[in-house]
């Protein structure tokens, strides 16, 4: 590093990530940023399941057990080379707390937009314009397979220009792909080293992404 003292952040979704020389020293001499993603959609998307099975690996079956307010798990990924510390904001899906849950948008770094595939609903339900303004850089639209995918409906979430994966807490498809294709961002945006090209998460996502490619064209 460059030697410039570096507050790192006490707290997780701190903005102040990276020290204030231009050298991109932080991450060369191993430092970390940290993130807040927060994970919204309808109730019974599969927000709670998708970071269970991102923390833990497990699959939540049985009963649901809805979110109350929010909820939060933090989890430390290392992207090229650098230590992203996310933490991870998990909303109550519930009309009830809608208000409660916009009150977090502005301390977000990244959106996970979540939606069951099976309901059309939950997908009108993420469109940018149902969200308070302005929404964080990040975005990424995740299509949940919940139902049975005879019933599958096949949405495309490219036209918005929102990055597009389907997922499945259930059996894990596309769950870490989600998680470190927003880590991978943060750490661009808050790290970036001269000479290095822009990290472009609509690419990246693309390349990486795993599936039956349904709802791609
Ligand atoms: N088949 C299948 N079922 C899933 C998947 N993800 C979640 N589920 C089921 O969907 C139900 C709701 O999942 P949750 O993760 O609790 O939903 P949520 O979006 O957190 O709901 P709220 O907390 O009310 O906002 C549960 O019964 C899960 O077992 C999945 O990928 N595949």
């Amino acid at each position: 590093g460059c030697g410039t003292p570096w507050a790192a952040p006490a707290l997780f979704g701190s903005a102040k990530t990276s020290c204030t020389c231009s050298q991109g020293c932080c991450c060369l001499s191993g430092l970390s940023c940290t993130g807040v993603v927060m994970l919204v959609g309808d109730s019974g998307v599969g927000k709670t399941c998708l970071l269970v099975r991102f923390k833990d690996g497990a699959f939540l079956a049985g009963s649901f057990i809805s979110t109350v307010g929010i909820d939060f798990r933090n989890k430390v990924l290392t992207v090229d080379g650098v230590k992203v510390k996310l933490q991870i904001w998990d909303t109550a899906g519930q009309e009830r707390f809608r208000s409660v849950t916009h009150a977090y948008y502005r301390d977000a770094h990244a959106l996970l937009l979540l939606y069951d595939v099976t309901n059309k609903a939950s997908f009108d339900n993420i469109q940018v314009q149902q969200h308070p303004q302005p929404l964080p850089l990040s975005l990424i639209a995740c299509g949940n397979a919940i139902g049975a995918i005879l019933t599958l409906l096949c949405l495309i979430p490219q036209e918005y220009g929102v990055p597009f994966m389907e997922t499945s807490a259930k059996n894990g498809l596309n769950v870490e792909l989600a998680f470190t294709a927003i880590a991978k961002e943060l750490k661009h945006r808050s790290m970036k080293l001269p000479n290095e090209p822009k990290f472009k998460l609509h690419d990246y996502v693309k390349k990486e992404v795993r599936g039956s490619g349904c709802c791609r064209s």
